[in-house]
């Protein structure tokens, strides 16, 4: 690769702590390419003690002794005004200011003193701001201009002992990012450079083999590229060492919503809840302006504030006793001493089926006019639905009473000829505002497809899972009561379908039928029999799809595969041998197996 040299004939750069180490290395580089350069260092001690004029006289010594032209600058950077004026008396313009001097006063933070904390701003930044304030007025008459801030990865990453020295360079980092917005318009740019150079500063602070491996040498063409007029970076941090170099950028997570609806207070359980999501980096992104991240936050608010026109919302109350007709409603008996603990309020164990949790979400959609709206004819009432499909997921520790909040809404329609599918997806929190459980219901609406609607689920319709090819592992079998829809029914939901006879058969049925979450109830109880002990604290999710309807009185029978956490399951009615679910798995989060 051959590139014309790049040069800085007729450029002015100035470059402070230019004495040595980093400083002497751009001064080199820049007058050896042309530039005219003022060498300013006020020759004190890495620790900011005393003065000298030689060590910039030395350094101007070397560039006119290999032909440059530099001039040497003994004020101390705080004085940025006389500094910048050494440029303008000596050549009649500043191009390039590389703020680069710098002192070092570590100590721990309890022994930092206040002469301490105020020297290390001094020099680097507020050195920095006045040499930037007096340079940027020559530039942007000029129209022209490349600062460069000195940080430092203790100021990004923090070091021991440097509480004075991290602040301030990370002070420098937010000093570059509002100079680059405005200079840009006047052609000004300034960007951030984080070396790490062996140095009289790092002395003593890095392993001797990497120390003689970062040589100042190094790192000057790339602080001297980001000075060149090519060079259409601003605002960039770069980090360089050793002979590499890398853009560093600052990222932002997706975060996380503190409030299920926008009226609703932000609470401190609710935060808790959702703190693994705050601090969530897998999908972080770069911003580029202070305006991406309001308007990222105007977004957020819109979204709460459509969600809350499209979503509908209910309440739900239970105890003791509604968690008791529920498991008798699926099932569960006395003559099972495992079953105790769902059935009396005083066992030592006393606990909710995890799936009476579909409920809240189930009463509101049918409460609701949810499905009816989501369709483009409407034409869905109680006589031509089905519930076609459930998922359910606990996201949290599940109470024996409490008062629910539900929030719900339309999430996909489906045209599937036949019918169609309208899915709701519904999440309920607790009154601390944690979210205890998400459902996703799928309504199948007979006779209501047809409407030109798209036949396929979007993402986050959670799909089916296909059950192993094997003979199941193990079988469960349950014997449903003729009376098992009049039970279930009283958990709440009442539609006409599982118990008025002259109602099923207008929906099409000879007889009522059961409720699916019923047989959905029956076969997790067949799942945690046999692979969770019966501890429901093990359950974690749900997916269903009830492909035939169950009468009450038939026997149900639950075959299940165990892969992993998953345990597939297909439920059939053992005296016709059809299947009633199909595709169906629980997740658990730790299995305990009594095969
Ligand atoms: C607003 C208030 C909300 C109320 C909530 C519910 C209240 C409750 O009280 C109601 C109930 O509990 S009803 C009882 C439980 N459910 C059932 O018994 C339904 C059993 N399933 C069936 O009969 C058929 O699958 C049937 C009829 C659903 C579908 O059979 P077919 O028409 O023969 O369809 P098929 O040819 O097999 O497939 C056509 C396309 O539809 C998809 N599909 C099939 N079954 C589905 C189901 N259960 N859920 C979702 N989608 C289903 C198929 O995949 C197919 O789509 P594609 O061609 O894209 O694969």
């Amino acid at each position: 690769m051959s590139a014309a040299k790049l040069r800085f004939d007729g450029r002015v750069a100035v470059v402070t702590g230019a004495g040595a180490g980093l400083g002497r290395e751009y001064a080199l580089l820049l007058a050896s390419r042309g530039a005219k350069v003022v060498v300013n260092d006020l020759g004190g001690s890495h620790v900011g003690e005393g003065a000298s004029t030689r060590a910039a006289d030395v350094v101007v010594e070397e560039i006119r002794k290999m032909g440059g032209e530099a001039v040497a600058d003994y004020n101390s950077v705080i004085d940025g005004a006389k500094v910048i004026a050494t440029a303008i008396q000596a050549f009649g313009r500043v191009d390039i200011l590389i703020n680069n001097a710098g002192i070092l006063r570590d100590r721990s933070i309890i022994k930092t003193s206040e002469q301490d904390w105020n020297l290390v701003h001094d020099v680097h930044l507020k050195g920095s701001f006045k040499c930037t304030q007096a340079a940027f007025e020559h530039m942007k008459k000029q129209n022209f201009g490349r600062i460069i801030m000195t940080s430092s990865n203790s100021g990004i990453y923090g070091n021991f002992g440097q509480a004075n020295y991290s602040a301030a360079k990370m002070g420098l980092v937010g000093l570059a990012n509002t100079v680059a917005i405005e200079g840009a318009k006047n052609n000004i740019y300034c960007n951030v450079i984080i070396p790490t150079a062996a140095s009289r500063m790092t002395e003593g602070i890095l392993p001797d083999m990497l120390f003689n491996e970062l040589k100042p040498s190094l790192i000057a063409p790339v602080v001297v590229y980001l000075c060149h007029e090519s060079c259409e970076d601003n605002g960039s941090y770069i980090e360089s060492a050793a002979g590499w170099a890398t853009k560093v950028h600052t990222v932002r997570g997706k975060g996380a919503v503190l409030r299920p609806a926008l009226e609703e207070p932000v609470t401190l359980e609710y935060v808790q809840n959702v703190w693994s999501k705050v601090t969530d980096m897998s999908e972080a992104t770069h911003l580029n302006a202070i305006a991406e991240a309001s308007g990222s936050l105007l977004e957020v608010l819109e979204n709460l504030k459509s969600n809350d026109k499209d979503a509908v919302e209910d309440s739900f109350s239970f105890g003791n006793r509604e968690l008791i007709l529920y498991a008798l409603g699926i099932g569960a008996t006395t003559t099972n001493s495992k079953d105790m603990r769902f059935l009396y309020e005083n066992d030592a164990d006393f606990s909710a089926l995890p799936t009476f949790f579909v409920l809240p979400g189930l009463m509101m959609t049918m409460s609701s006019s949810l499905v009816a709206n989501a369709l483009p004819q409407g034409g869905v009432d109680l006589s031509n639905i089905l519930h076609g499909e459930q998922y359910l997921e606990i996201m949290d520790d599940l109470p024996t009473s409490g008062k629910l909040l539900t929030r719900g809404k339309v999430f996909d329609v489906m045209d599937k000829g036949s019918g169609a599918v309208v899915v709701t997806s519904c999440d309920s929190y607790d009154e601390n505002g944690r979210l205890l459980v998400k459902n996703q219901s799928s309504i199948f609406a007979v006779g209501a497809g047809r409407f030109g609607g798209k036949k396929n689920p979007i993402a986050g319709v959670v799909p089916l899972a296909v059950a192993p090819s094997r003979t199941p592992d193990s079988s469960v079998q349950y014997r449903t009561s003729e009376d098992q829809a009049a039970l279930y029914r009283l958990s709440g939901d009442l539609n006409p379908l599982h118990i008025d006879p002259s109602f099923a058969l207008m929906a099409g049925f000879k007889t009522p039928i059961l409720h699916g979450l019923c047989s959905l109830g029956y076969s997790m109880r067949a799942v945690l029999s046999q692979y969770a002990d019966n501890n429901t604290a093990l359950f974690k999710a749900i997916k269903v799809r009830f492909s035939g309807p169950v009468l009450p009185g038939q026997t149900l029978k639950i075959d299940m595969w165990r892969e992993g956490k998953r345990v597939h399951f297909r439920t059939l009615i053992v005296e016709t041998g059809k299947e009633v679910i199909s595709g169906a798995y629980v997740d658990l989060k730790e299995v305990k197996a009594k095969l």
